[in-house]
């Protein structure tokens, strides 16, 4: 049951300029899905692909991801779902008004001189750059992640997936970090209805500093980032002594990291962490940002991970059997990020995927050895073990407040 192309009908164009209703086949609200109670949810659908493949900074990596979890037939063992729009009011769940009618009224404009100072104050312009389409773009992102939320929450499903979520930067009123619209705080708002106790895990590189700040305060919801922390490099937060707030205090966990650190020495701990988190917090559902500007080779040429670093900690999460959201993020070499979430999405799914990359669409930017594996790079590893112990110890101390 693939999500057919959602049938848009323009009703003729408002004040905010085109205003669709979207007819999604599968998964709208008067006609619920009819799940074989498959267990993994993959939120998808063509107008999805169409807009995030516009980003400037990941010309078409969307498609990329999409046609090679498709290539290597992993649709027929998930159960795809067409995301709705989300609604104006569900952006307002976090976003301010001010900043959301900002988006509704740029959404048609070419990228003209006007507004430019209003651009500027919304966070338009460097970082982010002006979209086209922005409106539909930041709906329908903060929608697939909304129906991954929605999906957990009516257990239609264990584990829903939207690589093209991920967006931790954007901030309550303006774009940030090439960020436009954050649909995790969405989704973390959206399952906190309805679940205790929220574990957020950001595997970026960069530290994910807005959904940090939204949860600060709160012990309903904890969040564990692990980032490049080094003086200049964005945004600049998550140091080792950042832990909340209030009665949020301790409930926010930064791992702050140096260039260069490899697979072995990643995973081994973020284990030691996130084992004393989950005895600790006890979480009732978990939300995974996997952004793959981690990997080696990446442009942001940071870290040294492979999939397989990323994917043993995406398996430690998943093997305590809770209802899970995985979502996508960085990731700035194309060709290793589809190669990285199809491995993932592999796992999710126990498969373990052949090496040869199949033949589709995109089969030559995977040249020149067409294979799934990363190779690591020869890069300086600026981890000490020294470093990694005062780091894990800290953390320990931390976690020692909760519960
Ligand atoms: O990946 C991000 C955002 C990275 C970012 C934050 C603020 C300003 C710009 C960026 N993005 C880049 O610097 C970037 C994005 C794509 C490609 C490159 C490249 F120059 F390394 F290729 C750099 N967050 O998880
Ligand atoms: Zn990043």
């Amino acid at each position: 049951n693939q999500p057919t192309k959602a049938k848009a009908k323009y009703m003729g164009s408002g004040p905010s300029g085109l205003s669709v209703r979207q007819d999604s086949v599968v998964g709208s609200k008067d006609s619920p899905e009819q799940t074989e109670n498959n267990e993994i949810y993959y939120v998808f659908n063509q107008k999805l692909l169409q807009l995030c493949d516009q980003v400037p900074k990941i010309p078409k990596r969307a498609s990329m991801v999409h046609t090679l979890i498709e290539a290597y037939d992993l649709l027929d063992h998930v159960t795809p779902v067409s995301p709705e729009f989300a609604t104006k009011d569900e952006l307002l769940t976090f976003h301010s008004q001010e900043y959301i009618e900002f988006l509704e009224r740029v959404n048609l404009e070419e990228d003209s001189e006007k507004d430019e100072e209003l651009k500027q104050q919304f966070g338009l312009g460097y970082d982010c750059p002006s979209l086209p389409l922005v409106y539909d773009f930041v709906r329908l992102v903060a929608g697939a992640s909304l129906s991954c939320a929605k999906a957990l929450i009516q257990q239609k499903c264990r584990i829903a997936i939207n690589w093209n979520g991920g967006w931790h930067h954007a901030r309550r009123d303006e774009a940030a970090g090439f960020c436009y619209v954050n649909d995790i705080v969405l989704a973390i708002l959206k399952l906190k209805e309805h679940f205790n106790r929220v574990l957020y895990v950001d595997l970026d590189l960069h530290h994910g500093d807005a959904v940090d700040d939204a949860f600060i305060f709160t012990p309903k919801v904890m969040t564990v980032s692990l980032h490049k922390f080094s003086p200049g490099f964005f945004p600049g937060t998550g140091s080792l002594n950042r832990v909340g707030g209030g009665r949020g205090k301790f409930y926010t966990i930064s791992v702050p990291l140096k260039d260069g650190i490899k697979d072995e020495q990643y995973s081994d701990l973020f284990t030691r962490v996130i084992e004393q988190v989950r005895v600790k917090f006890q979480p009732s559902v978990v939300v995974v940002q996997c952004g793959a500007d981690t990997l080696s080779s990446d442009p942001m040429q940071s870290f040294n991970l492979t999939p397989l670093g990323v994917g043993q900690c995406v398996s430690r999460v998943l093997s305590w059997k809770l209802p899970t959201l995985l979502l996508g993020g960085g990731g700035y070499n194309m060709a290793n990020t589809a190669r990285c979430w199809s491995y993932l999405t592999g796992l999710v799914l126990g498969q373990k995927l052949p090496s040869e990359i199949p033949d589709h669409e995109f089969f030559l930017e995977y040249g020149p050895g067409y294979q799934l594996e990363v190779c690591p790079a020869h890069y300086t590893n600026y981890n000490t073990v020294e470093y990694m112990e005062t780091v894990a110890k800290a953390i320990t101390k931390n976690l020692e407040n909760v519960r």
